[in-house]
């Protein structure tokens, strides 16, 4: 079973995605943690996120830096969306998404383009959302516990110009799949949103059950 996990940052799609591949016992892939280690290459390099050329030159990264904590921080996470625009890197980083995504048994992954572009033919489709605010809020806490202090208003500022960088995009920008079943976070607990995830995957796979 193949689960895509789309929706714009800090909408919980990552914590849900983990969650739906434990309960699965599926393997996981962030598919945002690829774009953010082409944006650590670059800037440790002092290479420029918005030049094609130098965005190309830092798709080729050793696994290692995946896990990396540099990786989580709010400059990458920018210059991430400015490299991810490129036509040249999306390329650059498909194959690698799809062949995670096709491994037997399926799979689980979260980003921006899962459902429309990497595996439009996944099982399941969720897009997660919530309020521009609340999305600040948990980030600006996330960030607060890692001992980074940004002002909210930052926060939400940045927030607001990656969702209208990642959406705007020509190639694969941030939408619903057609056949993407929607889950609002705004107003539900982790535990809430986790089990309304099981539920929308569920139903999905039992009509499918019906219809083959
Ligand atoms: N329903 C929820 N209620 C409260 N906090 C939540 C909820 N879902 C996620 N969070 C918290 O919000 C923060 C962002 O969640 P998460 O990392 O899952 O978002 P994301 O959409 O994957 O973000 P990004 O794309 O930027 O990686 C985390 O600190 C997480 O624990
Ligand atoms: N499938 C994806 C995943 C991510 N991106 C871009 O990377 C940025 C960082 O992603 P996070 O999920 O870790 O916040 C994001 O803002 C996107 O620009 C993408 O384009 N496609």
């Amino acid at each position: 079973m193949i689960i895509a996990v789309d929706g714009p940052a800090a909408s919980g799609k990552g914590t849900i995605a983990r969650a739906l591949a434990r309960h699965y016992a599926l393997p996981h892939l962030d598919t945002g943690l690829l774009y953010r280690a082409v944006a650590a290459k670059l800037l440790r390099d002092e290479l420029n996120p918005e030049r094609e050329a130098d965005a190309v030159s830092a798709c080729d990264f050793d696994d290692a830096l995946l896990d990396d904590p540099y990786l989580r921080s709010d400059a990458v996470g920018k210059a991430a969306s400015q490299a991810s625009a490129h036509p040249l890197v999306r390329s650059a980083l498909l194959q690698r998404q799809r062949r995670f995504a096709q491994q037997p048994g399926g799979a689980v992954l979260d980003g921006r383009d899962i459902g429309t572009v990497i595996v439009p033919e996944a099982d399941a489709k969720l897009f997660v959302k919530a309020t521009p605010m609340i999305r600040a809020r948990r980030r600006h806490a996330e960030l607060a516990r890692h001992g980074s202090a940004p002002s909210l208003d930052k926060v939400l500022a940045d927030i607001r110009a990656r969702d209208d960088r990642d959406a705007t995009r020509k190639q694969a920008p941030m939408r619903q799949a057609a056949d993407a079943a929607l889950l609002d976070t705004s107003f539900l607990s982790i535990d809430a949103a986790i089990q309304r995830a099981i539920a929308l995957v569920e139903a999905r796979m039992a009509r499918h059950q019906s219809v083959a």
